[in-house]
């Protein structure tokens, strides 16, 4: 599979530069990869006998879009090219427009007055560098308000290709398709609207640039994920021992879950610590997991629960908290002493809220993953929601360069995993795992990872890998339950490990 990076306008823009400068690839070659990959993509989506406009801008998105039209011509008679500013164009631009002249193509300055079926955006791509005005405002405006297909290249024309913004007006396109990477504006803002179904084609640059960048965001696939070894001669204790921290009188069913998923995702030993309320109906859902029953006071853990935690603790190789906890001063002394401790930590839910209250103890050296929801990543950070959503890649990325050690799993539709500043993305969205307790399993799961991978951020990517694959269920998304997720998990590690 081709390896997909997610980059800004300036790191897309330095790594055709040294594809160019470096690698000494010429540019042109980078240009016919993406005319050709481009052209195959469009034949595939439309059928010959529909008419196709392109509009080709004054640099070299454009210049795209003229190669493109060179190769689409002889199979789409009714081909037409809008070329705006002929007297501004980009060197390539003009080795480009020779040639469509050299062929006869048709081309004006100026939009035709017939409506055509198609149309090629190629006016801006990574160039985009400032408001859209004038003629290339009145053009995409009359595209956008045809009932005609739209193909966008590269970027909808007016996206700013790094956060998604509309400059002045923008193609709403029903595809786009991204050349070498994404660009970060594809994913942000109203960019993530305007791309339609987005396409991403290899056009001949080294891996290597990619692979070399600082702050890379890199979709995540299934070759990143590597799941632990089980040798035949282990015993439980080689794949950890998991001390879950959580549950309330009202909530016993979000450790339970979690502990399922664990159990199943091959955790090596398991005990749960809840207040006593919840003992004993959680004794009678399972008997895979050992309890360590805590006083309660008012249907949540006594402050009996921080000694305890404390005569227990050395007992574990991994401790998470937060399932079905509340906020509440009790939470945030277990969550201290957790942090203080030398042990792996997961920290799922309200543990999350208690974590802020002491955040420097994020600056730990061992290993802790964090689990928020955009909420969460709220409360944890402080930062507004609304500018974790405008760009989650950065507040992950940022937080995981403050806190080295941890490895924070940022859930949403999409799911950002960061660790020491490379951020990979889940990009599975389903509606099945928009319900109550989809949160809980992924905790579970990670408990797992962590018991069983050498590498932190490794055990998180296997987990929420793990966990979207399990979610794939032949059955209406409206119906899921918990236990239909955690009962698939069997079958994901099968098929990974196969
Ligand atoms: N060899 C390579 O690198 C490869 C590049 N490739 C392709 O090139 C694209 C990047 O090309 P690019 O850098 O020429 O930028 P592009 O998007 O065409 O726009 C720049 C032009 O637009 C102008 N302009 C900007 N804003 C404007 C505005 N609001 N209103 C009006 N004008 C505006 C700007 O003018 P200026 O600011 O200089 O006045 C300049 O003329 C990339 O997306 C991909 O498609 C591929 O073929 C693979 C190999
Ligand atoms: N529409 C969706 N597409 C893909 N994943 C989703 C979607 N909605 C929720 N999820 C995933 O489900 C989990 C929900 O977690 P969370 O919000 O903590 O739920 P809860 O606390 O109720 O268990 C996360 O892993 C999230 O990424
Ligand atoms: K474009």
């Amino acid at each position: 599979m081709y390896p997909a990076y997610i980059h800004t306008q300036t790191t897309a823009r330095n790594i055709d530069h040294a594809a160019i400068k470096t690698y000494q690839i010429p540019s042109l070659i980078l240009m016919e990869h993406a005319a050709l990959k481009s052209a195959e993509i469009i034949e595939q989506i439309t059928n010959t006998n529909q008419s196709i406009c392109i509009l080709c801008g004054p640099g070299n998105n454009g210049a795209d879009g003229l190669a493109i039209a060179r190769l689409l011509q002889p199979k789409y008679p009714n081909l037409y090219v809008v070329v705006p500013e002929i007297k501004k164009m980009s060197e390539d631009e003009k080795i480009q427009f020779q040639m469509v002249q050299n062929l006869k193509i048709p081309f004006c300055k100026n939009l035709p007055n017939v409506t055509y079926d198609i149309y090629i955006d190629c006016l801006f791509g990574n160039g985009l560098s400032r408001d859209i005005t004038g003629f290339y405002k009145t053009m995409i405006q009359n595209v956008n308000t045809s009932q005609s297909t739209i193909i966008s290249i590269d970027m909808p024309s007016g996206i700013d290709s790094t956060m998604g913004n509309v400059l002045g007006c923008a193609i709403h396109a029903d595809y786009t398709i991204s050349l070498d990477c994404y660009k970060q504006g594809q994913w942000l803002n109203e960019g993530k609207n305007h791309c339609g179904k987005l396409y991403l084609v290899d056009i001949g640059i080294p891996q290597i640039l990619h692979q070399k960048c600082m702050d890379k965001i890199k979709i995540l696939n299934e070759e990143d994920i590597h799941l632990p070894n089980r040798p035949l001669n282990a015993h439980k204790s080689t794949f950890g021992k998991a001390l879950m921290i959580g549950g309330s009188q009202n909530m016993h069913g979000a450790i339970h879950m979690a502990s399922l998923s664990a159990y199943k995702s091959g955790i090596g030993t398991l005990t749960l610590m809840v207040p006593e309320c919840i003992s004993n109906v959680l004794a009678i859902k399972s008997d895979f997991y050992m309890l360590l029953q805590c006083a309660d006071r008012n249907g949540i853990f006594s402050s009996k629960a921080i000694d305890l935690l404390k005569q227990n603790i050395n007992n574990y190789s991994i401790i998470s908290i937060g399932n079905g906890m509340q906020k509440n001063n009790i939470t945030i002394a277990l969550v201290e002493q957790a942090l203080k401790s030398d042990k792996k930590i997961v920290l799922d839910a309200d543990a999350l809220w208690a974590a802020q209250k002491n955040i420097e103890l994020l600056k730990r050296s061992e290993t802790t993953i964090l689990t928020p929801h955009i909420k969460e990543m709220s409360d944890l950070t402080g930062i507004h929601v609304s500018t974790i959503l405008s760009n989650p890649f950065e507040v992950a990325r940022d937080f995981s360069k403050e806190y080295p050690s941890c490895v924070l799993i940022l859930k949403s539709s999409q799911t950002y995993i960061a660790h020491q500043g490379s951020v990979y993305v889940l990009d599975a969205q389903n509606a099945g795992l928009a319900k109550g307790g989809s949160g809980d399993i992924l905790c579970g799961i990670v408990v797992a990872m962590l018991g069983q991978c050498k590498d932190s951020l490794q055990a998180a990517l296997c987990a929420t890998y793990i966990h979207s694959q399990s979610a794939k269920l032949d059955i209406d998304s409206a119906s899921f339950m918990p236990e239909d997720i955690i009962n698939n998990i069997p079958n994901t590690l099968k098929r990974l490990r196969s």
